[in-house]
């Protein structure tokens, strides 16, 4: 296996998390391409770690001076084996190649556990729509789709959001789409319900962490009432995975975003909830405001010079990582380990580095890896093609029930691989085999393109 990664480190040295997220999976793998060698004389894993396509291209537009900007916008269009790509697009100044094939990697595994018959792929653009207008926005939108829209279509690849990209994009993105083709289609997911959104899809990925947490704890004889939870993020992930944790009876301590957290040892109940998504999804303001409207709470700056983030080293039951890539060193791992944490689900992708990851792995914590945890999200997206095909709409109810259902099959596909390959309870391990697999036949079954 180790050629795997000589592979993938010689072609693209530079790209590193992309190469985080590969040797996750490959050392998870292994013992599978052991048990059934037809995989390797396939190539599978050589197949997997290539991209089917990669676009990138400039995007040009204006600004409110009239001064032309550029930036650069990305599609990477991992695996259609058991589907339409299907994944985000990231609006963030931080996003790269990198950033892109690891997100379309691991979103090869998830979307295959979701039962759902959709392939992998991921885009953005290093856009930064913080500090934008509405009209900015909207100009940046529809530059992207002018080029990306000859990659799309109902049946090719249905992107979505993800870090920067809410209803806000989605409706400017979708309308350009709309003209450029002169076709409605379901060619987006995250639509606002006025025009072909689905019931949920805003609550999916924060709902799903919740009810995978819930899954997890289960298996130990737990619920969430009153367990005590930090939540890091203050966008989307992190607002509805509060709002399902409020509604279970669990108590929030924390949130953040990029630059600082605040503790609220009061608990964020839903009326603070409520605060902060005006805040953040009205207002567009900071998180700190919250502890200038709630003054009991503690707001702290990260500084980004320290080894470790402080809003992992607060006593709680359980945690839910709910930012970004990478948001857990060791030392948070260990620091939540000491402070009696016992229940990670991951909202985020890939928000533990490897050496935490093992660190909760060695301290027997019930630990859920984002390709599992945060699957609900894509999955609605996949209810919401559904009901764009057969022009009809779900209630709440029906689609929460289908989420809630998809995330406990999610939940017993990763504790059956994980028993059948010697690792019981180890969700890293069956997370990915049980989601290679399914690709991995799909692929044997399609022969070699
Ligand atoms: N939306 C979805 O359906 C899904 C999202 N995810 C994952 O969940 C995570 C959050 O996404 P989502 O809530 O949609 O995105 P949002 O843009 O709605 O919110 C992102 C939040 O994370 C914070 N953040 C971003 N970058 C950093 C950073 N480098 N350090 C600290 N905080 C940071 C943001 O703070 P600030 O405002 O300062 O940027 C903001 O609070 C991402 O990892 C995403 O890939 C996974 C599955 C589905
Ligand atoms: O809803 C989708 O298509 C994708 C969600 C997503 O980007 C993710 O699962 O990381």
């Amino acid at each position: 296996m180790d050629s795997i990664l000589d592979i993938v480190m010689a072609r693209d040295p530079f790209e590193k998390e992309f190469h985080q997220a590969v040797t996750e999976v490959i050392e998870s793998v292994k013992p599978v391409l052991d048990r059934n060698p037809e995989y390797r004389h396939a190539g599978i894993m050589e197949r997997l770690i290539e991209p089917e396509r990669v676009v990138q291209f400039r995007v040009p537009w204006m600004d409110d001076q009239g001064q032309v900007r550029v930036n650069r916008g990305f599609r990477v269009q991992m695996n259609s084996a058991i589907g339409p790509y299907k994944g985000g697009m990231r609006f963030h100044p931080s996003v790269n190649l990198s950033i892109m094939k690891f997100l379309a990697f691991e979103q090869v595994f998830k979307n295959a556990l979701t039962t759902l018959p959709i392939g992998g792929g991921k885009g953005g653009s290093d856009f930064d729509p913080k500090g934008k207008s509405d009209n900015e926005v909207m100009r940046f939108c529809q530059s992207f789709m002018c080029e990306l829209f000859r990659y799309l279509g109902p049946y090719t690849d249905v992107p979505a959001g993800d870090i920067g990209v809410g209803g806000r994009e989605i409706g400017y993105l979708f309308g350009m789409y709309k003209k450029l083709k002169n076709e409605f289609s379901g060619v987006l997911t995250g639509k606002s319900l006025n025009w072909g959104g689905s019931l949920i899809r805003p609550e999916a990925t924060g709902y799903g962490s919740v009810f995978f947490a819930d899954e997890m704890l289960s298996t130990r004889k737990q619920s969430l009432k009153d367990k005590v939870c930090l939540v890091s993020g203050s966008g989307n992930v992190a607002q509805y995975t509060i709002e399902k944790l409020n509604h279970l009876g669990a108590k929030v301590l924390t949130l953040s975003d990029s630059s600082g957290y605040v503790y609220d040892e009061k608990g964020i109940d839903d009326a603070k909830l409520q605060y902060i998504m005006y805040l953040k999804n009205v207002k567009r303001g900071r998180i700190k405001e919250y502890a200038e409207k709630y003054p009991k709470a503690v707001y702290t700056a990260f500084d980004a010079g320290t080894d470790h983030n402080p809003l992992w080293n607060h006593k709680a039951d359980c945690v839910f990582p709910s930012a970004t890539q990478n948001e857990i060193n060791a030392k948070d791992a260990q620091n939540l380990v000491n402070n009696g944490v016992y229940m990670v689900s991951e909202g985020a992708n890939m928000p533990t580095m490897p050496d935490g990851i093992d660190i909760f792995l060695d301290n027997n914590i019930l630990y859920a890896p984002g390709k599992a945890a945060n699957a609900g999200g894509v999955a609605v997206s996949g209810l919401e093609m559904s009901q764009n095909s057969m022009r009809i709409r779900w209630s709440r109810q029906e689609v929460e029930s289908r989420l809630k259902s998809i995330m406990q099959s999610i939940h017993a596909s990763c504790l059956l691989a994980s028993e059948e390959y010697g690792t019981p309870g180890n969700y890293v391990n069956g997370a990915n085999i049980a989601g290679f697999i399914k690709v991995a036949d799909s692929m044997m079954d399609q022969g070699i393109v």
